[in-house]
């Protein structure tokens, strides 16, 4: 019996950068970015003996993703993590496997005095993910979204539930349904139209959690997966985790008023947690590695 090194991998994470194209004087784009690397491979020497022969410095990792968003345009999301996963595997002989994460921020024109304003800009809602991971095995891609807060106001029971002694959630037939959705969806192949698919990926999910009488947050899950698979022949798995973000009735009767579901207290802890997959039965199985 002995003590041996297990799974290891290693990079730089959260890696920030701002890309601000000049159109000209005034007018620019920007993207924003949030890039993290991981890398595994040859890397026993390091954890055994401290010999770093192989080791590429995470502070280098972070030079390259500066250095890609100079020479190229950043483009979509998606590409980016492409260009930076297959460099980081052909240009380094003891890299084996490279995952490349990245977060976008959106920005939005602030409308100003004549119209959407060259170069101020708001923050807007959501952010936009891409993961790539790029190995001996192949190479996936994975997009999705977060933090997309959503909520309908009406549209939603839970009841029927198992009950024991412990329950003392009352089934209702009409509650206040929200969530901060976070979806992956997973590409059959390597190169797509990224900017479309992901906006109508996007807007798939919004439209479906809008127009799904739920039941239960769980059936909205897969209403949700399966609109964006049925709409998209090039995805093949999606993913969430959605926080049921509970909105309690609150009792009005000490003041002598009722409360026909119109005053709510929105709890902030604990939340329900909504985990699921959603897959096309023939589809090829995700690469261990693949960073959703
Ligand atoms: O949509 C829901 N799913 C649950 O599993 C659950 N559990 C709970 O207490 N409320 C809810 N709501």
């Amino acid at each position: 019996m002995g003590i041996v090194l297990g799974p290891n991998r290693y990079g730089k994470a959260e890696v920030r950068l701002v890309r601000v194209v000049r159109e000209d004087a005034v007018r620019h784009e920007i993207t924003d970015l949030n890039v993290s690397i991981a890398l595994s491979g040859d890397l026993a020497a390091t954890h055994l003996v401290g010999d770093n022969a192989n080791v590429l410095p995470t502070d280098t990792m972070r030079g390259i993703v500066y250095s890609f968003a100079r020479e190229w345009p950043v483009g979509e999301i998606e590409e980016f993590a492409l260009r930076l996963a297959r460099h980081l595997v052909a240009a380094y002989a003891p890299v084996h496997t490279a995952r490349v994460r990245v977060h976008a921020y959106p920005w939005e024109r602030i409308t100003a005095a004549n119209g959407p304003h060259p170069h101020a800009w708001s923050r807007g809602a959501g952010t936009r993910y891409a993961g790539v991971v790029c190995g001996p095995d192949g190479t996936q891609v994975v997009s999705g979204l977060e933090d997309v807060t959503v909520l309908k106001s009406t549209g939603s029971e839970f009841h029927g539930f198992l009950t024991d002694r412990y329950t003392t959630l009352r089934p209702t037939d009409d509650r206040i349904l929200a969530t901060s959705v976070q979806a992956r969806w997973r590409h059959a192949g390597v190169a797509a139209d990224w900017g479309a698919s992901f906006a109508r990926a996007r807007a798939t999910l919004l439209r479906v959690f809008a127009d799904t009488h739920s039941l239960a947050l769980q059936q909205t899950l897969y209403a949700m997966g399966e609109a964006v698979l049925a709409e998209q022949n090039g995805l093949v798995e999606a993913r969430f985790a959605l926080p049921n973000k509970h909105h309690f009735l609150v009792d009005l009767s000490p003041y002598g008023q009722d409360n026909p579901g119109e005053v709510y207290h929105a709890a902030d802890r604990p939340y329900g947690l909504i985990e699921g997959t959603v897959l096309r039965d023939d589809a090829a199985p995700a690469l261990a590695e693949l960073p959703w």
